[in-house]
């Protein structure tokens, strides 16, 4: 057994392309919404390890799911072979998700490879090649689905050809309104962005990595009155804000949107790896052998999926999010009272953001390095979170959907200590100068 910390195997193994780390946390189990760390520590997860353990960790649905079909494994690939799991899953996704037509459903491993499969397969479909998307947004990162995305970090990686990336407007921050944002579709419809070549729309009901947006009422409306009148398909990315996170079944139903396509992940799989893309067969049914990945759909993570959904049905988790949030929202809002850089408190259900300022007559963001060293405090006082936004000063709350309501309050107790302590200058530059990755 190594006497080095799992802190210092993991800097001399793990590559840093694959990380983003926002405290020295080292995880060697989690309970319920708690994560354990190395030396016995636990710390309330408010953060889901960035969406995906929407029941927590160990939730005996999902223990119970994942350990029969792996005792039985009814094969590892959906694409040579059906299995159980995987079409009851379909099953459900197809009776929970609101749709027009008949439709079909694609698994995959993560929200890169789903919207990555949807690019791909909408071009192939429709013959057009030009995309939309919106400045902030966070598809993937995968060459198809970054390819389309709009977030400050995948500058590395230039955008898709003939993408147009529009600003997706912030009522915090409105540089650009919504009507604003229409306009200037309509003048590229008229001039460099001819609509009859446009595939398809890709938009996250609530812009999560961007800075956790809420779009004004109305926006997503106006916007698919366009890609109607246009043969425009609409794509609906529910990776992140999808499952019963916002309150809702489905974060477009807050908009009243018929999504052509929605694509799923992170939660979707209670921690595994699974994705799924719904939408209408004469796109889905594209050409056999398409969209390929050996594992995808295997029998273990839908599983996992199964029970993903009848939890979030037994447990009225839909309800639970509604609920909960408006607490957690509520309670941080209690905040600002005592804070000048609480600028804005915003989000629905159970994703939450706290948008950090220093000036709130201004809203001018506070700097990446203060966002991080709050970050940084609570992880000392025993939470896990993140931060998000274009100007990395958003901390995002993205817990898993069954946090009580004395988490919240032992959540808010904490951002509230871990505030006054980087005030009170108790974290240091050189103690975040790691974690500054995003
Ligand atoms: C709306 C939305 N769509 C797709 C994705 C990509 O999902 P995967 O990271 O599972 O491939 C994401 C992933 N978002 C990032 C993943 C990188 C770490 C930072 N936090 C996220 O939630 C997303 O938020």
């Amino acid at each position: 057994m190594s006497n080095l910390s799992l802190r210092e195997r993991d800097a001399a193994t793990i590559a840093q392309i694959g990380k983003l780390r926002f405290s020295p946390l080292s995880v060697v189990g989690g309970q319920g919404n708690r994560l354990i760390e190395e030396g016995g520590r636990s710390l309330l997860d408010l953060s889901g390890s960035a969406g995906p353990a929407i029941l927590g960790y160990g939730h005996p649905a999902i223990v119970e799911a994942v350990e029969a079909s792996i005792r039985d494994m009814a094969g590892a690939s959906l694409l040579l072979y059906p299995n159980e799991p995987a079409v009851s899953l379909a099953e459900r996704l197809l009776a929970i998700t609101p749709g027009n037509g008949e439709r079909r459903v694609w698994f995959g491993h993560s929200g890169s490879d789903a919207n990555d499969c949807a690019v791909r397969v909408l071009q192939a479909a429709t013959g057009r090649s030009r995309f939309i998307s919106f400045i902030g947004s966070y598809h993937g990162n995968l060459s198809g689905s970054m390819g389309i995305s709009g977030h400050t970090a995948m500058t590395h990686t230039l955008p898709r050809p003939g993408v147009l990336l529009l600003p997706y407007p912030d009522p915090y921050r409105p540089q650009f309104s919504a009507e604003e944002v229409l306009a200037l579709l309509d003048y590229q419809f008229e001039t460099t962005c001819p609509p009859h070549q446009v595939a398809a729309v890709f938009i996250e009901p609530l812009m999560s990595d961007g800075g956790l947006i809420v779009p004004p009422p109305g926006f997503l409306n106006a916007l698919e009155e366009r890609c109607r009148r246009h043969g425009i398909r609409i794509v609906v990315d529910e990776v992140k804000v999808g499952l019963a996170r916002t309150g809702l079944m489905h974060c477009f139903q807050h908009e009243g949107l018929t999504p052509d396509l929605v694509v799923f992940g992170k939660g979707i799989g209670g921690g595994l790896p699974l994705s799924a893309v719904i939408g209408p067969k004469e796109i889905m049914d594209h050409a056999p052998a398409f969209a390929l990945q050996t594992t995808a759909g295997n029998p273990v993570a839908t599983s996992a999926g199964n029970a993903v959904l009848k939890t979030i049905e037994r447990e009225e988790l839909v309800e639970r999010s509604a609920r909960v949030g408006a607490l957690f929202s509520d309670t941080l809002k209690t905040l600002a009272a005592k804070h000048e850089i609480i600028g804005d408190v915003r989000g629905r259900g159970l994703a939450v953001g706290v948008d950090l300022v220093k000036d709130r007559k201004t809203r001018e963001p506070v700097t990446a390095t203060t966002t991080a060293k709050i970050i940084y405090s609570g992880y000392e006082l025993g939470a896990a979170f993140t931060y998000v936004g274009l100007k990395a000063n958003v901390l995002e709350f993205m817990p898993p959907l069954t946090l009580t309501e004395d988490e919240v309050a032992e959540g808010v107790a904490i951002v509230d200590q871990a505030i006054a302590d980087v005030s009170a200058g108790k974290v240091s530059d050189t103690d975040v100068a790691s974690f500054m990755m995003w």
